[in-house]
């Protein structure tokens, strides 16, 4: 991974100083001298005292950078020198007495600038409240009892309990550890577990990933459990070390580098323009202050430097409408990728079963219920300290059991790779390994079987058959199922490892139930519907799983098992993925490894899992999905979160991604065609007028026009057919519109000029005054227009679009007549004129209506959709 790569090459905060020490490093202290510096009890904190030091420390968040000031923000926007310049040249006027002139700017300026700022500010304010509505919590000491607090109101301290799937949530040291596994890869690149524990080391460590008494941020927990006293927080952990790095080492995705490339010939035309209109007003001997205003406002309008924030609030709007369908999305980039997902890969329980799993059967190996099955599958449920299972729960929950007797040796976790756990516990019957897992593993690993009470036979052939017969049976009535043995061992037996999970007892199997969901067919029918193919990945067998989808009616294209998984090179597992819907019994290793693939098809492919084991096939697939129950490695690398675990909510997230993404493009559509072709239009004029076009302010008020029509197409509906199948941003597609449509904007405008020159015999007022009210008809006018691929009338606009549309082209054609239009240097035009316009801009839309017709069918006929 590329992300844990550099992490590994950068690896500062090494031998960084604790917040908390004298220069030496929080885990070479002596545990009593550490806690006394930080004023700590193994109790915790109160919670006034973490109040006071959240104060002082700030918020746990390693890769924020302090928050800059709201005030701060909005006088940085005046910062872009267009903006300074064109302040500057108008208070130069100002200062030759054209005072009304510069108040108008800086007003009309600080317009703009307001409106901009809000959008933005209150889009981003969206986008963190609904981040922070998923954030990861922790269970922390305060006030001396356990309480859940988001993880960013940790302070150093604080006393967290961790256990397996946890993300660590700050630096700190180990108080108690219990069988307690980690994943450093975030620090060392290395995925192997790294054995945890309390105490103060013997050697000092010289860095992060040799101190085994510490636990980072990031890092997550595999098994076991811990209690961690915070030693460092935020910006002073080992990942704020690196959060420079980690920023600067996330490559764009697709969409940014398209908007930068689009920005980037945007702003070589603004150059090109406004360099053209200088040297023509020069050569002509005009003004030079009010040429140099005009050709500044001309580019203040053209400048791509406000597209990312139009395409951020108009994500955001996505995002919030997401969210009312309990979609929550935490990287807003993810929304084109999920209206770009054409295969979505997902995991069996919670998806498409309830995940309200029950014990129903507790079967010996002759298949009749045993007790001694059931006592055995809850000591090993009872006593496993890693990920408890909803199959664990299920177990615990079937009945009550007496543990006094009992007493934990040691375990050996569960992993999903070897897919069953083992606890070593001591009581009436001696030491005993009790194992519980896949069941094919487990009778592989069984010698002998319990065949009834007191009677322990060797498992031959035959029993063997017998049993295997009898698990396949199972997992064809749609149980699942998992295999219970045990082995008696010495008492020189202290620890357990794996291979003692072999020469087993077979006792039985531990039968559950986990009924498929009801609504989940018709969710899966209607993803297909939309053209997103969907492929289950589960851990669990293939009878159970083909048996869920018998009864929700999904054809089974093909399957692929984990073992053929294993021997299949990546070139037969490419060939072969069109035609495999189902992956069963595949390690979390595997379930990447298919995502992969599926991008190396070419698919945009998403994942949708909530487990310890879906996370790294979360971080490979290019929209992750997860629920806000999920275990927080999965939530963590997830793009989404689902506040319900439901098909349908993806399918309804989707179709906003699409929506969003459409919207997105009509902005950029419209902003590219008709605005770049008036203002190309302008230079035209600046050639062969007497007079500037436009005046500087009639520019700027032009835009700020322009720019408050705007705010209702986030909002718009987008046709049903542009919905139908995945969308993908195609810069192609919108620069060409852009090469297309912008000279016939332009070739309008100039027969517009030449109907103000001859027709009306206009001078320099009326001419200006005739060109922005038509000019703004038209730019605001047109994205009734492009806002669709089909007839404008068969596509109904959402409200405030069409009122602020229609509104907004209204006010600029009354402007003129009212006083405030003096003000801006208009004159009433004659009614004619408004003959005109009624005839014109219809005869425009009509022009821009036939060329696109013409352009979609002939330049870009399957432009917008995947293949
Ligand atoms: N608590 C447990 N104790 C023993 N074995 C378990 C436990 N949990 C899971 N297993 C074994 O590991 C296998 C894989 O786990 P699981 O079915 O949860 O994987 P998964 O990929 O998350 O499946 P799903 O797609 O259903 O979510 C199970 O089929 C079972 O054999
Ligand atoms: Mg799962």
């Amino acid at each position: 991974m590329t992300l844990s790569a550099s992490l590994h090459a950068a690896r500062p905060g090494g031998g960084k100083p604790s917040s908390s020490g004298d220069g030496e490093a929080f885990w070479n202290r002596p545990l009593a001298a550490l806690m006394e510096g930080l004023g700590a009890t193994s109790r915790g904190l109160t919670s006034a005292e973490a109040e006071a030091r959240l104060e002082r420390f700030g918020p746990n968040d390693a890769l924020s950078r302090p928050a800059r000031s709201l005030w701060l923000r909005f006088l940085a926007r005046f910062g872009n020198p267009l903006i300074l310049i064109l302040l500057f040249a108008s208070a130069l006027s100002a200062a030759s007495g054209e005072t009304l002139s510069f108040v108008l700017v800086v007003t009309i300026v600080l317009m703009s600038v307001v409106l901009d700022f809000v959008q933005e500010v209150r889009a981003e304010g969206a986008v963190e409240a609904l981040r922070r509505s998923v954030a990861l919590t922790a269970k922390v000491l305060r006030d001396g009892t356990e309480a859940v607090q988001p993880v960013d109101r940790l302070v150093p301290g604080d006393v967290v309990r961790l256990a397996a799937g946890d993300v660590v949530p700050a630096d700190g040291r180990l108080l108690e550890a219990h069988d307690l596994f980690v994943n450093q890869a975030l620090l060392t690149g290395e995925p192997y577990p790294v054995a945890k524990q309390a105490g103060d080391l013997a050697v000092p460590a010289p860095d992060p990933t040799a101190a085994l008494n510490a636990l980072f941020m990031g890092t997550s927990v595999i098994s076991g459990t811990g209690l961690v006293l915070v030693c460092r927080t935020g910006r002073d952990t080992a990942l704020g070390g690196l959060a420079g790095a980690l920023a600067a080492q996330r490559p764009p995705d697709a969409f940014e580098i398209g908007i930068r490339r689009f920005g980037f010939l945007m702003l070589r035309l603004t150059v090109f323009l406004v360099l053209f209109v200088l040297v023509v007003n020069v050569l002509f001997d005009r003004p030079w202050l009010e040429s140099l205003m005009f050709a500044l406002a001309l580019a203040v309008g053209l400048t791509p430097e406000l597209l990312p924030m139009v395409v951020t609030v108009t994500l955001a709007g996505g995002a919030r409408r997401m969210a009312r369908r309990r979609v929550i999305v935490k990287r807003l980039a993810a929304i084109h990728d999920l209206g770009a997902m054409d295969v979505l890969c997902t995991d069996k329980t919670g998806t498409l079963t309830e995940a309200r799993i029950r014990l129903v059967r507790h079967l010996d190996a002759r298949g009749e219920e045993s007790e001694r099955v059931f006592r055995l599958a809850y000591l090993n449920s009872a006593f496993e300290s890693g990920i408890r299972s909803p199959l664990d729960e299920a177990v615990l929950e079937h009945g009550q059991m007496d543990l006094s007797g009992w007493r934990k040796l040691d375990e050996v976790p569960f992993d999903f790779e070897r897919r069953r756990v083992s606890v070593l516990i001591e009581g009436e019957e001696g030491r005993l390994l009790i194992v519980k897992g896949a069941p094919e593993d487990v009778i592989r690993l069984s010698s002998r079987y319990e065949a009834g009470p007191g009677s322990v036979l060797p498992l031959d052939g035959g029993a063997h058959r017998m049993l295997l017969e009898q698990f396949e049976r199972l997992g064809e009535e749609g149980f699942r199922v998992l295999g219970i043995a045990s082995r008696s061992v010495g008492p020189e037996h202290g620890t357990a490892h794996v291979p003692d999970e072999s020469e087993l007892v077979f006792a039985g199997f531990a039968v559950f139930l986990d009924p498929p969901k009801a609504d989940a067919a018709a969710a899966i029918e209607a993803l297909a519907a939309s053209g997103v193919a969907v492929k289950i990945l589960t851990g669990d067998n293939e009878r159970v799983t083909r048996h869920v989808c018998g009864e929700l009616g999904v054809s089974v294209l093909g399957v692929i098992t984990g073992e053929e998984l294993a021997r299949m090179s990546d070139e037969a597992l490419f060939a072969r993925l069109p035609a495999v819907n189902l992956f069963c019994r595949v390690t979390p290793q595997q379930k990447r490894r298919v995502l992969l693939a599926l991008k190396r098809r070419g698919h945009v492919a998403g994942f949708l899992g909530d487990g310890i084991n879906d996370a790294s096939a979360l971080h490979a697939a290019d929209v992750g999905i997860s629920v806000d129950s999920a275990a927080d490695v999965a939530k963590q690398a997830a793009d989404l979160v689902l506040l319900a675990h439901d098909l349908g909510v993806v399918h309804a997230g989707i179709l906003e991604g699409r929506r969003t993404v459409e919207n997105v493009t009509k902005y950029i559509l419209m902003g590219s065609s008709s605005n770049f072709g008036n203002m190309f239009s302008m230079a035209g004029a600046a050639l062969f007028l007497p007079f500037l076009p436009m005046l500087p302010i009639q520019v700027l008020l032009n835009n700020l026009l322009y720019d408050g029509s705007e705010l209702g197409v986030p909002l718009d509906r987008v046709d049903a057919e542009a919905l139908a199948r995945p969308v993908r941003w195609d810069f192609r597609l919108i620069e060409r519109f852009m090469l297309v449509l912008g000279p016939v904007s332009s070739l309008f405008d100039f027969l517009t000029f030449a109907a103000l020159w001859w027709l009306f015999g206009a001078g320099e007022t009326l001419f200006q005054t005739g060109w922005f009210v038509e000019s703004l008809a038209t730019q605001v006018l047109v994205i009734l227009v492009i806002r669709t691929r089909g007839a404008p009338w068969r596509s109904r606009p959402h409200g405030l679009l069409l009122g602020l549309s229609l509104g907004i082209a209204a006010f600029g054609a009354v402007l003129p007549l009212t006083p405030l239009g003096g003000l801006f240097g208009f004159v009433p035009p004659p009614p004619r004129f408004y003959l005109f316009l009624a005839a014109a801009v219809p005869a425009y839309l009509a022009l821009v209506e036939a060329v696109k017709r013409w352009f979609y069918r002939r330049l870009a006929p399957a432009a917008g959709t995947t293949a």
